[in-house]
């Protein structure tokens, strides 16, 4: 089995540095095609970059539940079955949404607690994969307070996220009814997606784009609703100077 070697979380979450993929690469020929892919370009929160980013997606959940497994099934549409667990990676990925080329950010947040919940990968993010594991009813029971914590970071209940059961493949290992996802989806305002990196199929890149899609929905329209509140502000600020004028 190969694991491909990631900063420790604490770290730089960027995995642009040549050295970190080298590393990986050793381990097998599909970790070098992996790396040259998400290679081409990562970057984490807090750097600069030329191009900003068509939106900036993070995934959040339980430590096992399958965050990085999602992220190379989308980039690579390929799966790995082991990885270094506790490391947090960012990856800048293009990809055709609705006839359209986007670039988006990804961010594969580690660990657990306090440590996947840092506020700055809060508000870094635009858009929020809240997944859990369809075999691991704790991983499901924990979504709710992820999304509360979203929201007091945020400063509000309106923001981008989409719920995702993963592992659906393992059929056998059953914790949680797809109806009592669908339910806390509806709950959440949000799309839910069942899938599996594993098996592949739709759902994971569907999962990715419905996100991509929201978060460019919402900013259009806030950026309607400020622009129409700053018209209301000059609209009252020219009748009062009329009224102060006409008196
Ligand atoms: N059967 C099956 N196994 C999966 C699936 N997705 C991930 N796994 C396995 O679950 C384990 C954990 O996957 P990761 O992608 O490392 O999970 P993670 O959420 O990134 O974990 P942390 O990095 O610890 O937060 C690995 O052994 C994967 O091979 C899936 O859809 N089906």
């Amino acid at each position: 089995m190969s694991r491909i070697g990631r900063h420790a979380v604490g770290s730089s979450p960027a995995c642009q540095d040549s050295s970190v993929a080298r590393e990986a690469s050793s381990s097998n020929g599909f970790v070098k095609d992996f790396f040259r892919v998400v290679n081409n370009g990562h970057l984490g929160p807090h750097q600069k970059m030329t191009k900003p980013a068509d939106s900036r997606l993070v995934l959040l959940g339980n430590p096992g539940v399958g965050k990085s497994a999602l992220i190379v099934r989308f980039i690579t549409s390929r799966f790995i079955w082991e990885y270094d667990p506790t490391l947090e990676c960012t990856y800048r990925h293009t990809v055709m949404v609705d006839d359209e080329n986007v670039t988006m950010e990804i961010l594969d947040t580690a660990g657990r607690g306090e440590n996947i919940l840092q506020d700055g990968n809060i508000n870094w993010g635009e858009g929020f994969l809240l997944v859990y594991s369809t075999t691991d009813r704790g991983s499901f029971e924990d979504i709710l307070h992820l999304h509360q914590h979203i929201a007091s970071v945020k400063k509000t209940q309106n923001f981008s996220c989409v719920l995702v059961g993963n592992k659906n493949d393992l059929t056998h290992e059953r914790k949680v009814e797809q109806e009592e996802a669908e339910q806390l989806a509806v709950e959440l305002s949000c799309c839910f997606f069942e899938c599996s990196a594993c098996d592949g199929g739709d759902a994971v890149g569907e999962a990715f784009k419905e996100l991509h899609r929201d978060v460019v929905r919402r900013r259009m329209v806030n950026s309607m609703r400020r622009r129409r509140s700053s018209a209301q502000q000059m609209k009252q600020v020219l009748n009062k100077m009329f009224t102060k004028i006409n008196s």
